[in-house]
C-alpha cells in the first residue's frame, strides 16, 4: 500500500511552502517522501519534483495555442490530466512501490475542490492503485481575522471535505504573520454561541436565521477546525512530526 497527501487550499495559501517544509523535515528525520507538482502554471520549486504535470501539459502552451486566459487554461490542463489518468498518471505511479509516500502540490483554483470532479476522479484513481489518500487543506491565517472571514474559510474547507470525502486536516498557515494570537485563538476552538453573537453584531437582522444555520453547520462538522502552523519557527517540527505520523497511520 502507498500513501498520498493531497495538499489543497486557495491560491497563495502556502501549499508549495508547506510541501517544501515537509520535504526538508522528512529529510532531517530520515523519512522518504516524494513531492508531485500538479500545478501546470508552477514555475519554480523549493523541493525536488518527483512527478510533474508539466511533462503532460503546460499552461503557457494551452494559453497560446487555444487563446485561453489563465483560469480557463488551468481548467483545460486539469481536464487533460483527468483524461490521462489511465495513461500518464498510471505510468508515473508505476515508478513507486509499496510504502512510498507521495505529496501532491495542487493548484489553488477553488473550483477544483468545490464543484468540478477532476480531483475526486484523481483520488479515485489513486485509491484504485492501492494508495491511501488524505487531504491537507491550507488556509492563510490572514483570512480569518474576523468572524465573517472565518465562516467563509470554513465553508470553503467544508466544500472540499464534502467533495472529496477523505480524511482531512485543516491547517492555518502563515502563523508568523499573526501579530495578536488572541484574535485567532477564538477560531481555533470555536464556540458556536460566541461566534453567532459576533456574527449577528456584524450583520443586519434579516441575516440572523442564515447566521444560525451557518454556525450550526460549522458546529455539526466539528472537524471544521484548524491546526495553526508556523513554518518559520523551530516549534513546527513536533507538529509536522505528529501530523505526519497521524497521516501515515490513518491516511
Ligand atoms: N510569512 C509567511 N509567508 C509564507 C508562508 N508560507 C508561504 N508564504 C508566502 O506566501 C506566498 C505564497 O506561498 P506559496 O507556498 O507559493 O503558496 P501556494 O498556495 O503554493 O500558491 P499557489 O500555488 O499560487 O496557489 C509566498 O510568497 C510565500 O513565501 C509562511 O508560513 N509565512
Amino acid at each position: 500500500m502507498g500513501y498520498a497527501q493531497l495538499v489543497i487550499g486557495p491560491a497563495g495559501s502556502g501549499k508549495s511552502t508547506y510541501c517544501s517544509s515537509l520535504y526538508r523535515h522528512c529529510e532531517t528525520t530520515g523519512r522518504s517522501i516524494q513531492i508531485v507538482n500538479l500545478d501546470p502554471a508552477a514555475e519554480q520549486f523549493d523541493y525536488p519534483v518527483a512527478m510533474d504535470i508539466r511533462e503532460l501539459i503546460c499552461l503557457d502552451d494551452v494559453m497560446e495555442e487555444l487563446g485561453l486566459g489563465p483560469n480557463g487554461a488551468l481548467m483545460y490542463c486539469m481536464e487533460e490530466l483527468e483524461d490521462n489518468l489511465d495513461d500518464w498518471l498510471t505510468d508515473e505511479l508505476d515508478n513507486y512501490m509499496d510504502d512510498d509516500y507521495l505529496v501532491f502540490d495542487c493548484p489553488g483554483q477553488i473550483e477544483l475542490f468545490s464543484h468540478v470532479p477532476v480531483l475526486r476522479n484523481f483520488v479515485e484513481h489513486l485509491k484504485s492503485k492501492n494508495f491511501n489518500v488524505c487531504v491537507v487543506y491550507l488556509l492563510d491565517s490572514q483570512f480569518i481575522t474576523d468572524v465573517t472571514k472565518f465562516i467563509s474559510g470554513c465553508m470553503a474547507s467544508l466544500s472540499a471535505m464534502v467533495q472529496l470525502e477523505l480524511p482531512h486536516v485543516n491547517i492555518l498557515s502563515k502563523m508568523d504573520l499573526v501579530t495578536n494570537k488572541r484574535d485567532i485563538g477564538k477560531y481555533l476552538n470555536p464556540q458556536g454561541q460566541v461566534l453567532l453573537s459576533e456574527l449577528n453584531q456584524r450583520m443586519a437582522p434579516q441575516f440572523f436565521k442564515l447566521n444560525k444555520a451557518l454556525i450550526d453547520l460549522v458546529d455539526q462538522y466539528s472537524m471544521v477546525s484548524f491546526v495553526p502552523l508556523d513554518l518559520r519557527k523551530e516549534s513546527r517540527y513536533p507538529l509536522l512530526s505528529s501530523l505526519f505520523h497521524l497521516w501515515h497511520l490513518n491516511g
